[in-house]
Formats: structure tokens, C-alpha cells, sequence
């Protein structure tokens, strides 16, 4: 069986859904961002300030590449996965790759004005444009699509849970 990926836009739940489809599956979870931190030893804003995107991004191809061979797994990835070709791939090939689809108001006030996401630091308008230039990246991406939008942690969970033959 795959390991199972979790993709959307910063927000969708990747992190929170991850951790709990994980609890209800008996698998074990694992954060792309929490295991390049714990890799480098710097926090996702100082590896950003300090290396710069570019550099995150070669320890996020291959921090997926790593977990691809795993089984029993649900991984949360980053927002920002999708925008290299070969993560699409990989997330294609080598994963159950679940996009938790988030409309982007949900997503403005699930976030708020977090300081911990570098690229949400920027205008209103550069978040949208981000935002919908990601959208076809997931869709391309991902096997199955979950809506978010006004349903709990818990509910996308059952979501993801009656539409997946485990
Ligand atoms: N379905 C949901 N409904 C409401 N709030 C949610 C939902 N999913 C996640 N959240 C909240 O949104 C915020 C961002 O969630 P997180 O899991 O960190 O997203 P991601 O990892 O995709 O960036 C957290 O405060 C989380 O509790
Ligand atoms: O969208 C992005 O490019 C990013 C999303 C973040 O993860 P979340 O989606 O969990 O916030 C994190 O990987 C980094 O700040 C970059
Ligand atoms: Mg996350």
C-alpha cells in the first residue's frame, strides 16, 4: 500500500487532518516541514530568511523522496510542494496523494496574520494570485479531492475515510 499525502494550499488542514486520519487509520504521521526542521535544526522562517526558498525547497523534494518507500504512513506536506515538477510526480506515482480542497476565504480566516508562514507575509492580492496559480498544481497532483470548507477536522477525516479502500 502508498503512504498517504496530504496537499492543499497553507491552511487546508494538512497538518491537523494528517495527525488525526493517522490517529483513526493506526499509522504513523510525519510533517515534511516539521522533519526538514528537525534536519537542519532551523525553524521554517529562519531557514527562509537565512537560505532562502530555493534551499527549502531542495530539502522538501528530498525529504518526499525518503518517505515515498515507507509504508503505514499519512504525511502532511507543505503548501508549496506542488510547485516543482518532480514533487507532482512523486505525489502522482509514489503516493495516495489526497488535495484538501479550501476555498481561499476559509483559508484567510483560518491563518489569520500567522508569522510563521514566510509566504503568507505578503499583500492580500499576492495571496490570491498564489493561491489560484496553486489550484491546478493540486488538481494535476492529487487522486482525490476532499472539500474543507465549513466541515470540521473530524468530518474531513470521515471524508477521507469513506472515500479511501484501505
Ligand atoms: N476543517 C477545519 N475547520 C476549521 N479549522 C481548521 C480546519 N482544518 C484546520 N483548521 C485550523 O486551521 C489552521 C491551519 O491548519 P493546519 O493544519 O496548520 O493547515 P496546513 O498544515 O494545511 O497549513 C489551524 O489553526 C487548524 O486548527
Ligand atoms: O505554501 C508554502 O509554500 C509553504 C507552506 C508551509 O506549510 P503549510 O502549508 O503547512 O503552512 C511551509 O511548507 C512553508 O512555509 C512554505
Ligand atoms: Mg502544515
Amino acid at each position: 500500500m502508498k503512504p498517504i499525502a496530504l496537499i492543499g494550499f497553507m491552511g487546508s488542514g494538512k497538518t491537523t487532518v494528517g495527525q488525526a486520519l493517522s490517529n483513526e487509520l493506526n499509522h504513523t504521521f510525519l510533517d515534511t516541514d516539521r522533519l526538514i526542521e528537525s534536519h537542519t535544526k532551523k525553524s521554517i522562517p529562519q531557514l527562509f530568511e537565512t537560505y532562502g526558498e530555493a534551499f527549502f525547497r531542495e530539502q522538501e523534494t528530498e525529504t518526499l523522496k525518503n518517505l515515498s518507500s515507507k509504508h503505514l504512513i499519512v504525511i502532511a506536506t507543505g503548501g508549496g510542494i506542488v510547485e516543482r515538477e518532480e514533487n507532482r510526480l512523486l505525489l502522482q506515482e509514489e503516493f495516495l496523494t489526497i488535495f484538501l480542497e479550501t476555498q481561499f476565504e476559509s483559508i484567510v480566516k483560518r491563518i489569520g496574520e500567522d508569522s510563521s508562514r514566510p509566504l503568507w507575509q505578503q499583500s492580500l492580492k499576492e495571496r490570491q494570485l498564489m493561491f489560484d496559480k496553486r489550484q491546478e498544481l493540486y488538481r494535476q497532483s492529487a487522486s482525490l479531492s476532499i472539500s474543507t470548507d465549513g466541515r470540521s477536522v473530524q468530518e474531513v477525516v470521515q471524508q477521507i475515510m469513506l472515500h479511501i479502500n484501505l
